[in-house]
């Protein structure tokens, strides 16, 4: 059985098929990127595997169904959208406001991955006073934070600067090493193609191993 399995999943919204006949395995220990133009489901996608939305068809993650009335359906760390940053509170508060949530996350991880991001830099800069591709790199850290069997990014490399994303695409590299499997929706093409173990195509609303 595959680490995340969807079987007939389908979506519709006032009678539109956001996503139809979605089948798709996703193996344990993979880095499986999803590519697909703006508006054809990467996101649905995404948020379907975690639980975020109510879906028909079967959903597993690890060989559990994933159940949408759990407050937290599949634990993961999670990059989706533009990342959820109080702006009020500085990149440390940020991060170890998330660590409440688990115990297992030392302030050693926080401070390993501020400094990873460069981010260790600004200690008592407001997170609205930082530049968007900073606030990516802390919505980042936020999704390796927990070291969590399945890692789910969406465009991670937006607003990122060269020099970045490689150092992402190391430590994607790095954490699938230590077993976190990867699903992460991109257009950077560039990108893919450093990380990638298994390449999905997400197209009008369905998965297709091909383009
Ligand atoms: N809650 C919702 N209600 C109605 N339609 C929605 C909802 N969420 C998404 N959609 C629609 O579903 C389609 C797929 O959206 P999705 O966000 O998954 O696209 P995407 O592939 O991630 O696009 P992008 O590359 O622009 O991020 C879009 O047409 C979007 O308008």
């Amino acid at each position: 059985m595959s680490f995340i399995e969807l079987k007939q999943v389908s979506k519709t919204v006032k009678k539109r098929p956001l996503l139809h006949d979605v089948n798709a395995n996703i193996e344990q220990k993979s880095i499986t990127t999803l590519e697909g133009i703006n508006g054809s489901g990467k996101t649905l996608v995404l948020k379907t595997i975690l639980g975020l939305i109510k879906v028909s068809g079967t959903v597993t993650v690890d060989n559990q169904p994933v159940r949408t009335e759990d407050p937290y359906p599949v634990k993961a760390g999670i990059l989706i959208e533009n990342p959820s940053l109080i702006e009020d509170f500085t990149a440390t508060k940020n991060l170890e406001l998330l660590a409440k949530l688990d115990p297992n996350i030392s302030n050693k991880q926080i401070e390993d991955l501020l400094d990873y991001f460069d981010l260790a830099r600004f200690p008592k800069q407001k997170v609205k006073k930082f530049s968007l591709g900073m606030k990516q790199k802390l919505g980042i850290a936020q999704a390796f934070l927990g070291s969590y069997p399945l890692i789910v990014l969406d465009e991670p490399t937006n607003a990122l600067d060269t020099e970045s994303i490689a150092k992402l695409s190391k430590l994607i590299k790095q954490y699938r090493e230590n077993g976190s499997t990867f699903v992460i929706a991109s257009h950077d093409r560039d990108f893919i193609s450093q990380v990638a173990t298994h390449q999905l195509y997400v197209k009008e609303g369905t998965i297709n191993d091909e383009k």
